[in-house]
């Protein structure tokens, strides 16, 4: 057994309840240091649900959360602040602190302002996604897709700021880092995330697109309905029957020529409605007005 590291993070037969809703159903997934996982499902599979009880935002009705062997809750504070980054689906921060403040926010220590480091890692945390230009702008006066690089940044930021000890593993925890972003910057934070799994974190990164978490991630664990109903290589998990199954809708899943699944929606077969929808409903509204 040499060489086997524990995982970074293991969910063991985990169930969250909240008034008798089962929205997290008996799932076990472990990340391994040097792993980046994708979790994908439709919405409502219970993703953000099990993010949140991976971060320790949400605590399990039954089953447990072991940070590096040590069961979450157990885990001391300063200890998860130097080891572990989480960015969550949506931030509600309304303070105009400038883009560069806020990627400092989980590196200052009170009452000493920041240090060279933090300073340099900050700035580097901006330049990796492609926000350095805009380090001194207000943080509300950012565009939706600015303000979630900005966490992304915060999130590298904390973690560089840290640097592991020799056997430590860093974590960084991923809610939709992708939504608001055009196609060149969902490229270039998951590369961000790519690159700090290739150098030796965990990343568990809850998506949406099945592709670009296909180009990505090592594994990826599929929800549905609350449970893990399969967890594979990109390859084993991008299949037509699988996909379309679990999301309720035709799917066509292929290869690219480097052979990186994907999945398309079939949308040639579907036959186009002899009068449109809309058309149709709206003249019936307005027969129905006027006979009234
Ligand atoms: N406090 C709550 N009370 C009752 N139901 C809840 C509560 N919080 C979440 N839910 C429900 O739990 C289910 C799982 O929610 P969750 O946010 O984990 O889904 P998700 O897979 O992340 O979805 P999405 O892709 O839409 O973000 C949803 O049906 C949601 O409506």
């Amino acid at each position: 057994m040499a060489n086997v590291k524990s995982p970074a993070i293991e969910a063991c037969g985990l169930r969250f309840e909240i008034s008798g809703k089962r929205l997290v159903d008996d799932v076990s997934l472990a990340i391994p240091a040097g792993r980046m996982v994708g979790i994908l499902g439709p919405n409502g599979a219970g993703k953000s649900t099990f993010l949140k009880l991976a971060t320790g935002e949400l605590r399990p009705t039954a089953g447990r959360i072991l940070f590096d062997g040590v069961p979450l809750a157990q885990a001391h504070p300063a200890l998860l602040a130097r080891r572990r980054a989480v960015v969550p689906q949506s931030s509600q921060l309304t303070f105009s602190f400038s883009a560069l403040e806020v990627v400092t926010l989980g590196a200052s220590v009170p009452g000493f302002g920041l240090s060279d480091d933090h300073s340099r890692a900050a700035e580097w945390a901006l330049d990796r996604v492609g926000l350095a230009h805009l380090a001194a702008r207000a943080y509300t006066d950012l565009s939706g897709g600015e303000r979630q690089r900005v966490h992304i940044a915060r999130a590298m930021c904390q973690l560089a700021t840290a640097p592991p000890s020799p056997g430590e593993t860093l974590l960084l925890l991923v809610d939709e880092p992708t939504s608001n972003l055009d196609i060149g910057h969902q490229r270039r934070v998951l590369g961000a995330l790519r690159e700090a799994a290739t150098e030796g974190a965990a990343v568990l990164a809850v998506l949406h697109d099945i592709n670009l978490a296909a180009g990505y991630c090592d594994t990826l664990a599929l929800m549905r309905e609350g449970r893990l109903i399969a967890h594979g290589a990109p390859d084993e998990i991008v299949r037509d029957d699988l996909l379309s199954h679990t999301y309720g809708c035709a799917l066509d899943a292929n290869q690219t020529p480097s052979r990186t699944p994907f999945v398309l929606p079939i949308t040639r077969d579907a036959p186009e409605p002899a009068t449109p929808v809309f058309t149709s409903s709206a003249r019936h509204h307005a027969s129905d007005v006027s006979s009234g």
